[in-house]
């Protein structure tokens, strides 16, 4: 297979190869998918305003967070069920990222349970996502097992007190794993328990699992800057601005139409990330002039491990990566710490 050259054509080639109900679940979004296109979109409209004659021989990528280096600002995500897009699953994605030298959340909803994910790829740099569950002795257990795998963060997901409506599942018919596939992080004993949303979820969860567990805690989901703050009072390390890339409430803002208000409230007390609708490195630098300290990619990492695995999944982050390379350069930038609000104009 000739590789392709982006992230889009990696979703072209994963499109061919996945089970079409899979490629749904992977792509959809809830409601009228008007928040899944607005992340795109809101990225397309606004633009980078280059200087001129300030060259480098070495851009500068790496960020820290939370005591973890990254050697580029893209995270990989939390997301669902990986082995749907390759038999190797959330083991390949993590190789990958440690191949990257980045971030990789697991999902709570993996198909391969946290410590063998750990396992599988040592050197990983690993946080775990949490729901909450009503049950908060099992919601104990999901910790412990995190903290024993060696995860470097709690990622707490705050925009799913319900699961979002989304209508290509619905008309898929796609409600369950298949056969031989489930949750492998929710074993209890002989059975599987089912994720459950919470409804009640509210800020003393937070203040409960702070007190649970000594490893720092993001809060994924925030998009008001009041929640922002009342964060920052509960003593969480990071914020991710994200609407789930637009699977929980459609009509949500794009996370980039938000992130200004978000960086403002935080003030640089604890590092603000960005997901939703990053595809191109020149989308990365955007985030991080208007205040990301660094972004997380969801489907794009999907779209690298159902076309060719985790050789896919290299070859997306090392894309990123020379996009983010090439677009500094042109900007006039020598180190993505450098990257400002003044360079991004909102336009067309
Ligand atoms: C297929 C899929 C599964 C997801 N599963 C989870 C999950 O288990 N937990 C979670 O907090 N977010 C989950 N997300 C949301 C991602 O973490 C992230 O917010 C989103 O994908 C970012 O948007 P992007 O796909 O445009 O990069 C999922 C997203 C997708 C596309
Ligand atoms: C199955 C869910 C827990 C994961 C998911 O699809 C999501 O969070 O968007």
């Amino acid at each position: 297979m000739r590789s392709p050259a982006d992230v889009r054509g990696f979703e072209a080639v994963a499109r061919e190869r996945l089970d079409p109900a899979h490629y749904d679940f992977f792509a959809g979004g809830a409601g009228d998918e008007i928040t899944l296109r607005a992340n795109e979109a809101a990225f397309g409209r606004l633009a980078l305003l280059p200087r001129v004659l300030r060259g480098t021989d070495k851009p500068e990528l790496d960020v820290t967070l939370l005591g973890c280096r990254a050697s580029l600002p893209v995270l990989v995500a939390p997301t669902a069920f990986h082995r749907l897009a390759d038999p190797e699953g959330e083991r390949a994605t993590a190789r990958a990222a440690a191949t990257a030298e980045t971030i990789m959340m697991v999902s709570m909803a993996s198909t391969v349970a946290v410590g063998d994910v750990a396992a599988a790829a040592p050197g990983a740099r690993l946080w775990f996502q949490l729901h909450v569950q009503p049950d908060m002795a099992f919601t104990e257990t999901l910790v412990r097992r995190a903290e024993a795998a060696g995860c470097g963060a709690l990622v707490v997901t705050v925009d799913a007190p319900v699961f979002g409506r989304r209508g290509r599942d619905e008309r898929n018919g796609f409600h369950d794993l298949p056969d031989g596939l489930c949750c492998e992080n929710m074993r209890d004993g002989d059975r599987v328990r089912p994720i459950e949303f919470s409804p009640a979820i509210s800020w003393e969860h937070i203040g409960r699992l702070t007190e649970l567990t000594s490893l720092p805690i993001v809060l994924k989901g925030i998009l008001h800057p009041r929640d922002a703050r009342t964060a920052l009072d509960h003593g969480v390390s990071a914020l991710i601005v994200s609407n789930h890339g637009g699977r929980q409430l459609d009509t949500a803002p794009a996370t980039v139409d938000v992130l200004p208000e978000v960086a403002a409230a935080v003030a640089g007390a604890v590092p603000v990330l960005l997901d939703g609708g990053v595809r191109r490195g020149t989308d990365v630098l955007k985030a991080l002039a208007l205040g990301a300290d660094a972004v997380a990619v969801g489907r794009p990492v999907l779209w690298g491990l159902g076309a060719d695995g985790e050789r896919g999944v290299v070859r997306v982050l090392d894309l990123l990566r020379a996009e983010i390379e090439d677009a500094l350069a042109l900007c006039g930038v020598a180190s993505v710490h450098d990257l400002e609000p003044g360079m991004v104009r909102r336009a067309w």
